[in-house]
């Protein structure tokens, strides 16, 4: 189904303290396939947001339904259906490489031949050939977020969770990341997104949404926001979104 909801955002709320929303009222869909990507300064509540839909942070008002499944009462269900790579997520630097895929793949799959599937898949995303067989401490940074990425996906869920997939990574590897994103996006994986880098997000999302003091102000495609806007790139419709509009 084309227009099928993967993800519905609805109302989600945080207040760490009480009368101080970290986000307030968050909505928004993510749709089979498609890249949304939420933008937003420092402490704008992203990172709150993700981690509300990915079960990690209890909401205070609102909910999140992946597949079906909400995040308030089939909290379990919603972790089936989702990866999430955080920021700054680490691997174990004493394992290979080849043994943490293996691994994380044994702790998602069903049984013993998905899990050699996920390895299979995870092996071909992160294109590290040989050095899958060394410590993973002896591997750059931009290998490690290969790596990671590739344990991020190689399950193929309905919806990955990635808070800026390219973070740390050199010119090549970033477009690399990038293009394999997209691909799995045209073969029906949904992703969302998290980035301060404006040129990836409108070169590889179909939609953004721009967050600021805990409110979504805007979502749309990066061409429509440009146009309503009266921008020249989304870096503008950013900056007149968040500097511009009164937010209390
Ligand atoms: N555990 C916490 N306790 C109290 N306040 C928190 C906590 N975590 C985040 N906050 C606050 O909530 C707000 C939103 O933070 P959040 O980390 O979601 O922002 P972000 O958009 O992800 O920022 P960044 O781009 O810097 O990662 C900030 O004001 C932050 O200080």
């Amino acid at each position: 189904m084309e227009n099928e909801k993967v993800l519905e955002v609805k109302g989600l709320s945080k207040q760490y303290k009480k009368g101080v929303y970290a986000s307030e009222k968050v909505t928004f869909d993510v749709h089979r396939g498609e890249i949304f990507a939420l933008i937003g300064p420092n402490g704008a509540g992203k990172t709150t947001t993700i981690r509300m839909i990915s079960t990690l942070l209890q909401a205070t008002e609102g909910d999140a339904v992946v597949s079906g499944h909400s995040i308030l009462t089939e909290p379990e269900k919603v972790r089936k259906s989702i990866t999430y790579l955080p920021d700054e997520a680490g691997a174990y630097k004493n394992m290979k490489g080849i043994d943490y895929l293996k691994f994380m793949a044994e702790l998602y799959a069903d049984n013993k031949s998905q899990a050699e599937e996920y390895v299979k898949t995870g092996r071909e995303i992160c294109e590290l050939g040989d050095r899958l067989n060394d410590k993973i401490a002896s591997y750059s940074r931009g290998m490690q977020r290969k790596l990671l990425l590739a344990r991020a996906i190689m399950s193929k869920p309905d919806l990955a969770i990635l808070d800026e997939p390219t973070s740390g990574l050199d010119i090549i590897n970033a477009l690399e990341i990038r293009r394999m994103i997209k691909q799995l996006a045209a073969e029906g994986m949904s992703f969302l997104l998290s980035s301060h880098n404006m040129l990836e997000i409108e070169y590889v999302s179909d939609r953004v949404g721009i967050i600021a003091k805990g409110h979504l102000l805007e979502t749309g495609t990066p061409a429509e926001l440009i146009e309503k806007y009266k921008a020249d790139n989304l870096e503008d419709v950013f900056e007149l979104v968040v500097m511009k509009k009164d937010i209390k």
